[in-house]
């Protein structure tokens, strides 16, 4: 019998995702470039409704047509190469999907030389990790819209579902859209995390909290309106001891992380459009900066300020709501660059279901998505997040507590890039000058760039005087 769809990559995702759509009813082709995956996985996981193949002409040719190929492989020249592999077995209508991290540009590449040969190309943005996989991830996808209603089946099927039942599975836009949003899901998730580690640095060395403590903390800001898939993981961390000597596991963890580029990704991207996503960035630098190797030779050198003594709870209070607020900016910089991106590239995305595929399956899940669905159903056209009227209500409560964090850790010496960029995009954004006048007198005294004056229409050039 024909089957539904042919996944290619029994790697983690690929292997994951053909099981969670066998389980669905879907019958699925399977295939690895080299066979070793596919053996070791029909072996260990078989399943009635999965077939594998060790041809790729087979695979291809098992499949209904218009054929449903999915690609769940190492992002980059793989693709290219298997889609060159591809490339005289597929036939006009057919459709290729490319579930992996690829960047977003490639895809638009990759979409139009498919279309050019009659064959549909999606770009499709896939979060959750391996247990998304297998139960249920969000699902981004982007390309042809009218063969949408050919995947939208499958991919509805095994997508997680939010508290009111609804998939987190949208067609997104035409050519990178998808591949765009899952980078930007990436970015948020960057800073995100990236307010988590300070809070808890903040927590552990200015509130002098034990690691159970931190881990009680978290849980419990995991029962409100923080509550969110990483904050949970978070406190079960803070809980885990050592498997392999004494102690906690994460006091053994080196202090240097690694990303694989997504978040880059995001930030070089905002930088070319313009938009500030500085909490994104402040992640990625963060990231940069904790491999740095000069960093044990500068402890030994620069001194350290002394931390003042807190009111622990009154202290983790304002660490909760600072939490809060700063997280606010950085859903609001994220979604900025989704408007931008949308100009720039045509795309007609719709903010409010962006969010709401967000809401669970996905790395970012939170129950804070809601509200930003809200927020943008009721204003589809919003300019900046921070204007909706819920959101508006809790920045002014909370930006005391955020100040009041920030200061306490910048006396104390505790490195906290992304809650003092949260607050820099805020204070930019409402502050009446933000300096810029003299940018613009000093660019036009050095280069007559020109300036825009306050009070008449047009470019001037001022004929400025040395006077010292
Ligand atoms: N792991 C995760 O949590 C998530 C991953 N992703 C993305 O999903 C995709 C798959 O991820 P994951 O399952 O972790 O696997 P990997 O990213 O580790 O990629 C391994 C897979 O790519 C295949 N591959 C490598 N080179 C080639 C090639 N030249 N031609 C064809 N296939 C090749 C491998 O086959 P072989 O073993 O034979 O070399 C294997 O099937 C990636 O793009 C990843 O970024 C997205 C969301 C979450
Ligand atoms: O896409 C993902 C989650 O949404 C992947 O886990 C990705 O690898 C995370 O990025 P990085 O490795 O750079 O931290």
């Amino acid at each position: 019998m024909a089957k539904d769809i042919g996944v290619v990559g029994m790697a983690v995702m690929g292997s994951n995702l053909a099981l969670n759509m066998a389980d669905h009813g879907f019958d699925v082709a399977v295939y690895n470039y080299t066979p070793d995956l596919t053996e070791k996985f029909v072996a260990e996981r078989p399943h009635e409704k999965i077939t594998p193949y060790y041809d790729l002409k087979e695979f291809v040719q098992s499949l209904k047509r218009p054929r449903k190929i999915m690609l769940m492989i190492m992002a980059g020249a793989p693709v290219d190469s298997m889609l060159a592999s591809l490339d005289g077995l597929l036939e006009e209508g057919d459709i290729v999907i490319d579930g992996g991290n690829s960047f977003f540009e490639d895809t638009r590449r990759r979409y139009d030389a498919c279309k050019a040969k009659g064959i549909h190309f999606y770009g499709m943005g896939i979060s959750g990790g391996e247990t998304g996989a297998r139960r249920g991830p969000a699902i981004m996808p982007g390309g042809h819209k009218e063969s949408y209603a050919e995947i939208k089946d499958v991919y509805e099927a095994i997508a997680a579902k939010a508290d009111d039942g609804k998939p987190c599975c949208t067609y997104i836009g035409e050519d990178g859209a998808g591949h765009f949003v899952k980078m930007v899901h990436n970015g948020i998730e960057y800073a995100d995390m990236q307010l988590i580690a300070e809070a808890y640095l903040l927590m552990k060395y200015v509130g002098k909290f034990t690691n159970r403590e931190i881990s009680e903390t978290f849980h419990r800001w995991n029962q409100g309106e923080l509550k969110s898939f990483l904050i949970g993981i978070a406190a079960d961390i803070f809980a885990e001891e050592d498997d392999l000597a004494d102690g906690d596991i994460i006091d053994k963890i080196v202090d240097a992380a690694g990303q694989k580029g997504t978040g880059r990704w995001t930030s070089l991207e905002a930088l070319k459009l313009g938009v500030n996503i500085s909490m994104i960035t402040a992640a990625c630098n963060t990231r940069g900066s904790s491999n740095d190797t000069g960093r044990k030779a500068a402890q030994e050198v620069i001194a350290a300020p002394s931390v003042a003594a807190v009111d622990k709870e009154k202290f983790a209070e304002d660490l909760r709501t600072a939490l809060y607020t700063a997280k606010i900016m950085a859903y609001a910089q994220g979604f900025s660059l989704y408007r931008k991106a949308s100009e720039e590239y045509g795309w007609d995305l719709n903010y409010g279901a962006i969010a709401s595929i967000f809401r669970a399956g996905c790395i970012i899940q939170a129950v804070f998505l809601n509200k930003i669905t809200e927020a943008y159903e009721k204003n589809p056209s919003m300019e900046n997040l921070v204007f909706d009227e819920f959101f508006l209500s809790r920045v002014n409560s909370g930006l005391g507590s955020l100040r009041k964090i920030i200061s306490l850790a910048v006396l104390s010496g505790i490195p906290v890039p992304a809650f003092v960029n949260g607050l820099e995009y805020i204070d930019l954004l409402r502050s009446p000058s933000v300096g810029a006048n003299l940018i613009q007198g000093l660019r036009d005294y050095f280069g007559a760039h020109t300036f825009k004056r306050i009070d008449k229409e047009g470019s001037f050039h001022h004929d400025w005087k040395q006077h010292y």
